[in-house]
């Protein structure tokens, strides 16, 4: 039997990527900055001192890092049994957004550029938020800025219960973002708002809409919720999820990995909201799954929860938590199976703002016969996508070279 599980863990960089000074990223690394402030005792809200990743150290995690910064992160050691294949990737694709770092692990870079909305305050041009907002029945709306998404709730998640008006805001991602109250606006009337956003959108050529429900009566209990939505658009070519799912094979999207690619080569979707969920759901799906069968789950807290509001301990007991649970996955997997751990770019919660920094992904593979070792510097995430090809025998990838068979 052949199967195939991907744990995506957004936004876990392991050092910066060889072109991060034209994104301002020099010196980022999600990992190692992690490990740094831990080791300091900088990181001991509801965790204490070093970090400890016992089980990603033997899937080759903390070589792999240190094989991308040339140090080996705070509290890790050389001496550790490791029973994977590991490596670390630059990326290929133009942006550090997630669209482009899933599509590329996919086989399918981004090579043009997306737009942007580069400009801090007044970002969206009136033409566009006219036409929308015409079209959805509004009056006016709130924000027109770069914002993080729950200080922006801080500041105008009040006005917009008061007004109905919309929060609009945008980053240094190519993303159209709109934040409203689920009661008082309503769940689906934001949905609504968000595809005729997503229409209107298409000659900026903007990766993703997305649909940031909150609920709360205030800015001291605001918070949003699980039913977030990302309306991106489509990949420009197929990706290895596509050719899975022609070939006969599943293709099961475990969190928001089918909104990332549009709902492209997908077979089934199964929701789930936190950590825990995720990775429940992960086993759960990863027991169900039978031949030629692709589980990928984006574990989307990393990034959302402690990597965007540069929360550092916050990033750190949640990855304690995940590798707590690894063994629970190893477990399940047959000999033939094939793990592979990795990340679509970093948001390294010690780094100034509260972007994405462009940064070097972990790849991490185990199983499927591979010898435990170093696969060194991939030049693209596409390694991971053509790696997969390979191993379920489809036609190669355009990009990309394999590390498996
Ligand atoms: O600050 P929040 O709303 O979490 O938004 C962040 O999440 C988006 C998607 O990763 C990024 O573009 C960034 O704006
Ligand atoms: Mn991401
Ligand atoms: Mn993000």
């Amino acid at each position: 039997m052949k199967r195939t599980v991907i744990m995506m863990l957004d936004s876990f960089g392991v050092g910066a990527a060889s072109d991060a000074q034209a994104f301002g990223d020099l010196g980022s690394d999600t990992f190692g900055n992690i490990a740094k402030a831990c080791a300091e005792g900088k990181a001991n809200d509801g965790r204490q001192g070093p970090l400890k990743l016992p089980n990603l150290a033997k899937l080759g995690l903390a070589l792999a890092a240190k094989e991308s910064t040339g140090k080996m992160p705070q509290g890790f050691s050389d001496d550790v049994e490791i029973i994977g294949a590991y490596g670390h990737a630059d990326e290929l694709s133009s942006g550090k957004d997630t669209p482009s770092g899933h599509w590329e692990m996919a086989g399918v870079p981004v090579l043009y550029e997306w737009g942007y909305f580069s400009d801090l305050t007044n970002s969206f041009p009136k033409e566009l938020t006219d036409k929308i907002l015409a079209r959805a029945g509004l009056s006016d709306y709130l924000g027109n800025c770069h914002a993080s998404g729950t200080a922006i709730l801080e500041e105008l998640g009040e006005e917009h219960m008061r007004s109905g008006m919309p929060i609009f805001y945008t980053s240094a991602d190519s993303v159209f973002q709109i934040a409203c109250h689920e009661e008082s606006f309503g769940l689906e009337k934001l949905y609504e708002l968000c595809i005729i956003a997503r229409e209107e959108l298409e000659p900026y050529n903007i990766g993703r809409v997305i649909a940031r429900p909150f609920v709360g009566t205030g800015p001291s209990d605001f918070a949003r919720t699980g039913n977030r939505r990302d309306y991106a658009v489509e990949p420009p070519a197929k990706t290895v999820l596509d050719k899975l799912k022609e070939s006969g094979g599943e293709v099961v999207s475990v969190g928001k990995i089918a909104d990332i690619y549009a709902h492209c080569g997908i077979t089934q979707k199964v929701k789930a909201t936190g950590l825990e969920a995720l990775f429940d759901a992960t086993l759960d799906q990863v027991k169900l799954a039978g031949d030629r069968t692709l589980v990928f789950t984006n574990f989307v807290d990393f990034d959302s929860h402690y990597g965007h509001r540069r929360d550092i301990a916050g990033y750190a007991r949640a990855l304690e938590y995940f590798d707590s649970r690894l063994p629970e996955i190893l477990a399940l997997l047959d000999d033939d199976d094939l793990l592979l751990l990795t990340a679509d770019h970093g948001c390294d919660p010690t780094w100034p703002g509260s972007d994405h920094t462009r940064e070097r992904v972990p790849v991490l593979a185990y199983g499927a016969g591979l010898t435990a070792g170093s696969l060194g510097l991939r030049n693209s995430f596409a390694d991971i996508g053509q790696s997969i090809a390979s191993y379920f025998e489809l036609e190669p990838m355009e990009y990309g070279t394999s590390f498996v068979g």
